[in-house]
């Protein structure tokens, strides 16, 4: 059955909505967003449409209510501009994918994804955009869980397998010299379930992506399989990472958001930003550090309004070498070129000499030249991302030099601990309250 709720406005008089509203048939309730140069008062469109209208300061809420208390499955929007602006719709479009309702306007129709529930406890980490450090928060959540459950990781990503893979990082060790081999026949061995696997030592099963629209559902993905692969699995916790600021279509127990303080504030306040922000438990803004205090607190401020009831931490990333850097002269190389320094200083402080530096992991011919004029290296500390396996680790291999990954550690500058919040989040989930 349809339950058509309109939005309205006092920019059309009431005859005018009544008479859409007649045209459109089977509506249940109004939710008017303002507006009042064409009605007396709020009263007189209500007693012409004939149907409770709900208002109130904050529209999000009034609609929020007005579609849960009537079992509403369609938003029809009979209002316009200038009651209405495009940020307003997008608020209105990611309230409604959230609640799994369509939302329909004259030349527009945004239609749900079904959001599976998943077989497992489980804890979604999605991000607002690429390179956001989604992976690497992926990994704290799963290192920190393991205290308390046996996380599995799910990744997804465009470089990832057709067909899910699942890495044993519990028990099997991935060496560099496996990654080359993986790289050799043409695989992406930096893709995020090695990455994870080897950061935290998880089980971890790689599903391939393609396409992102714009709430954040990819065109194709292989995340069902690993669903199924994963229900016949030990493991008692399933983390869901999402890839670029995509996701899995799953309902899960609870979900961090991870954002930047570099991240380009209409994507947090507009777009499907409030989509994303809003499925949240926790939020956590990285880069605070290089960003500055200032744009960190102005984006935790966006995120709280967007959604208060979640827990915003501010963190920056401390490079955690997987191998030991001391005494050793290397060659640093990155994603980032913002994350240079301060890792550069990380790694001089446990007594690494870093000679040389490259920020260009994702830009294969210009980590070409870097590599090339690398000299008077023992090792190369290279993130496990982009091109650090068929690039990095076969150069560093074939000049005899040893391959150093490293983890991008999140660490609170707020005071907060993302430990504990994590850990909460994980008890909560695991004792089924979720
Ligand atoms: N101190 C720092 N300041 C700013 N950036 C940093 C710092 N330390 C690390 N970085 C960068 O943060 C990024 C974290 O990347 P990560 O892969 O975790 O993000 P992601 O959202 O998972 O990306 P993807 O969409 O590829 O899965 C890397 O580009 C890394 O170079
Ligand atoms: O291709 C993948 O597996 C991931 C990770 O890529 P790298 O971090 O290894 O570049 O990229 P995504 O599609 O999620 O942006």
């Amino acid at each position: 059955m349809v339950g058509k709720l309109v939005l309205i406005d006092g920019e059309h008089y009431p005859d005018v909505t009544a008479w859409a509203v007649e045209r459109l048939g089977d509506v249940c309730c109004a939710v008017f967003l303002g507006g009042g140069e064409k009605i007396g008062d709020i009263g007189e469109v209500e007693r012409r449409l004939q149907i409770p209208v709900y208002r109130g300061d904050d529209y999000i809420s009034a609609l929020e209510k007005a579609i849960v208390e009537n079992g509403v499955t369609e938003v029809i929007d009979l209002s316009d501009e200038p009651v209405v602006d495009y940020e307003m719709r997008f608020r209105v479009a990611s309230l409604c994918l959230r609640l799994g309702v369509a939302y329909r306007g004259a030349d527009f129709l945004f239609t749900p994804r079904e959001m599976k529930r998943p077989p497992k406890p489980s804890i979604a980490v999605i991000g607002t955009g690429k390179r956001v450090g989604k992976t690497a928060v992926g990994g704290f959540v799963a290192r920190t869980l393991k205290e308390i459950s046996r996380p599995l990781i799910i990744t997804m990503g465009r470089g990832g397998p057709e067909r899910p893979e699942v890495v044993d990082g519990e028990s099997f060790e991935l060496t560099p010299e496996f990654l080359a081999g993986l790289a050799r026949q043409g695989r992406h061995a930096a893709s995020d379930h090695f990455e994870d696997a080897l950061t935290s030592r998880v089980t971890t099963i790689g599903c391939r992506r393609c396409g992102g629209g714009m709430a954040g559902f990819s065109f194709f993905d292989v995340v069902d399989e690993a669903v199924e692969m994963a229900k016949t699995m030990p493991h008692d916790l399933l983390i869901f990472e999402g890839s670029g600021a995509s996701f899995p279509a799953y309902r899960a127990g609870a979900y961090i958001t991870v954002t930047s303080a570099l991240q380009r504030e209409e994507y947090l306040r507009g777009y499907f930003g409030p989509f994303r922000l809003s499925l949240a438990d926790l939020v956590v803004v990285t880069m605070a550090e290089v960003a500055g205090r200032e744009r960190a607190e102005r984006v935790a401020k966006i995120v709280r309004e967007v959604n208060p009831g979640a827990d915003v931490h501010l963190v920056t990333f401390r490079p955690r070498p997987l191998g030991d850097v001391s005494g050793k002269r290397v060659a640093l190389v990155m994603t980032n070129e913002l994350g240079i320094e301060p890792a550069r200083r990380h790694l001089e402080s446990l007594g690494a000499e870093v000679l040389h530096v490259s920020p260009n992991l994702s830009r294969r011919n210009l980590l070409r030249g870097d590599l090339a004029s690398f000299r008077g290296v023992d090792a190369v500390v290279v993130e496990l991302k982009a091109a650090a396996v068929d690039v990095v680790t076969l150069w560093a291999l074939e000049n005899g030099l040893e391959v150093i990954y490293f983890d991008n550690e999140p660490v609170n500058v707020d005071g907060k601990s993302l430990r504990e919040a994590v850990l909460a989040l994980g008890r909560s989930v695991l004792g089924g309250g979720r």
